[in-house]
Order: structure tokens, then sequence, then C-alpha cells
């Protein structure tokens, strides 16, 4: 059965809609991912789940509870992360923690929590001294606190340095691991491959697409990027175009870089193609940009 069942749900602010008629379910002990543009009605989507906004229309199910209606037992499966602006500048790690836990009738026991999330050398620390990483370490911490099924996070990772961003990954897989459902929602099509089961793609208030990550980047062609600079010219130029799922290929006129667009077979035939031909390929890069290229395609053609 779904943890999270989202049936056509609408919502306005002062008559303009917001949220258009999104729909999906999420299965128990997964990492189901939302992602869109700015304003195309995420944050929305998720409090409605967390019951802190009623819908106009549609309904919204968490473990079969409505969490308007049955707020006090949602509260209690469902953790939510902070705003920043949530918690006090001045409270310490140990206080808030201690603070949050004593919101839930059997809560997590916070001390294990924070060996878990790397804050146990923090505990003293007051929350405004805190780096990027270690506050969203916090959230997490504060999310789990009262032992829920279901954890939401929403832009967990926005404005962490890439270390920080991995190690945050790790431990949202680490959550999932332990039998949490996670909803993520994020704008970072990487961190979305990375992450999650599944992803729904909301634009402009409406649903657009509800997939796994490869199914999602499947709809997409040319989403291998091969690109080198020649050791000397190619004999055909023209050859590469002809090379099994080429879709494009450009050449930079100031230094000769050849940039192709295919698939991964394509990548293969080019560094064939080269080795027959006795050409080096310096700078040789590979890059898949699939799930950026299907997001676009996705959220243009709904323009
Ligand atoms: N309290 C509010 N009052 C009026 N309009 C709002 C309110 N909250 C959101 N909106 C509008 O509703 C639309 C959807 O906003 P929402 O925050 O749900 O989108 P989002 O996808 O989470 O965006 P972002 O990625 O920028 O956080 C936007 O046009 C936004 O300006």
């Amino acid at each position: 059965m779904p943890i999270i069942e989202v049936n056509g749900i609408r919502k306005a602010y002062r008559g303009r809609l917001a949220v258009d008629g999104v729909g999906f379910t999420v299965e128990e002990g997964e990492i189901f991912g939302i992602l869109g543009p700015n304003g195309a009605g995420k944050t929305t989507t998720v409090e409605c789940v967390e019951g802190l906004r009623v819908p106009d229309a549609g309904t919204v199910r968490v473990a079969g509870l409505d969490p308007v209606a049955d707020r006090h037992e949602v509260t209690r499966l469902l953790g939510t992360q902070l705003q920043e602006s949530g918690l006090q500048p001045k409270l310490t790690v140990r206080e808030a923690l201690e603070l949050y836990s004593a919101f839930y009738p059997h809560p997590a026991d916070w001390r294990v929590l924070a060996g878990r999330l790397g804050l146990e050398d923090h505990l003293g620390q007051r929350f405004a001294k805190l780096s990027g990483g270690q506050k969203q370490r916090l959230f997490i911490a504060l999310a789990l606190v009262g032992n829920p099924r279901v954890v939401v996070l929403d832009e967990l990772t926005t404005g962490l340095d890439p270390r920080a961003r991995r190690d945050t990954w790790r431990l949202i897989e680490e959550v999932r691991d332990s039998g949490v459902t996670v909803v993520l929602v994020t704008h970072f099509m990487e961190e979305a491959q990375y992450l999650c089961d599944r992803i729904a793609v909301i634009d402009k208030g409406r649903l657009i697409a509800l997939d796994t990550p490869a199914g999602i980047a499947g709809r997409s062609a040319g989403s291998t990027v091969v690109s080198f600079t020649p050791s000397k010219p190619l004999p055909d130029p023209r050859a590469l175009g002809r090379l099994p799922g080429a879709v494009s290929v450009s050449t930079d006129g100031r230094d000769g870089r050849i940039t192709v667009h295919g698939t991964d077979e394509t990548a293969d035939a080019v560094i064939s193609l080269l080795a027959g031909l006795g050409i080096t390929a310096s700078r040789l890069r590979v890059l898949d940009t699939s799930l950026d290229d299907a997001f676009l395609d996705l959220t243009e053609q709904d323009a």
C-alpha cells in the first residue's frame, strides 16, 4: 500500500493556481523526488501533504489519514524539515534536539541521532555558529527525532558545497535504508538522479512526468556528449555524424575542439573511429546530460 496518496489536488493563492490537479503515490521505503523549476508548485504540494495547507480540491492521504482532519496523528508519522528561520539562533544543538524530542510521545534517542549525523562534537554549539552542512545535518536530525515513517526534505542541499552535498546524500540514503520513506524536493537534476527511486516533475502547477530517473532520462535523445581535441585533423569530419546514435557534431573554430551529441553507443564509436585513424583525443570528456536534457525538454514542451 502506498504511504502517501495525492489525488488531483488544486491550490490557488488569490485566484492564481499554484497547483493544478497534481496526483501521485509514494511507496513505503522509497526516496521520492519532486523536481521542478522555481515557482512550479513543489513546496505548495508538499505543504498539502504535511497538512500545512488545505487544498482547494482533491485529496491527500498519509498512511490512510487526512493530514488536515487527522493532523495530530499525521504529525507523528511525518517528519518535516524546519526552515532556517524556524530555529532560534542562540539555541545550542543539544537544546534543539532535547526541545524537539519533547514534542513526541515516542521520540528517537537524540544522542544516537546526533552520533549518526556527526553532530556529537557540536552539541554545545549555538545554531547560528554552525556551518551550512552542520545546520542541514541538524535539520535532518530534528526531522527524524519523532521516529517518523516519512520524512519530507525541501531543498536540503541548496547552498552547500559539493562535499557537504555528497555527505548529505549519503545521510539521506542511510535514512532510507533505516526504513524511513523520504520525499525530497529539489532543483538539482544530479541529486534527483543519484538519490531518487522515482521522480515527479512539476511545472506550472502540473505534474508533467512521473517515472524512474532512467525512465525520465530515456525520453531525451542526444543525452551523451563527447568532446575532444584531435591530435590531427580528421580526414572526413562528417564521418562522426554518421556514427550510430549521433545527433549532432560541431567544431570550435578557435581550437578545433569537436563536440558530438549522441548516445553511449556514439561515445564508443567515436573512440574506435579515432583509434582506427591513429588520432589521439586530448582532453576527452564524456558527459551524461540525460536528466538535465529531459527536464528541459519536458518543461519547454509545457511552455
Ligand atoms: N503564500 C503564498 N501566497 C501567494 N502566492 C504564493 C504563496 N506561496 C506560493 N505562492 C506562489 O505559488 C506558486 C508556487 O509556489 P511554490 O513555492 O509552491 O513553488 P516551488 O516549486 O516550491 O518554488 P521554488 O522552487 O522557487 O521554491 C508561485 O507562483 C508562488 O509565487
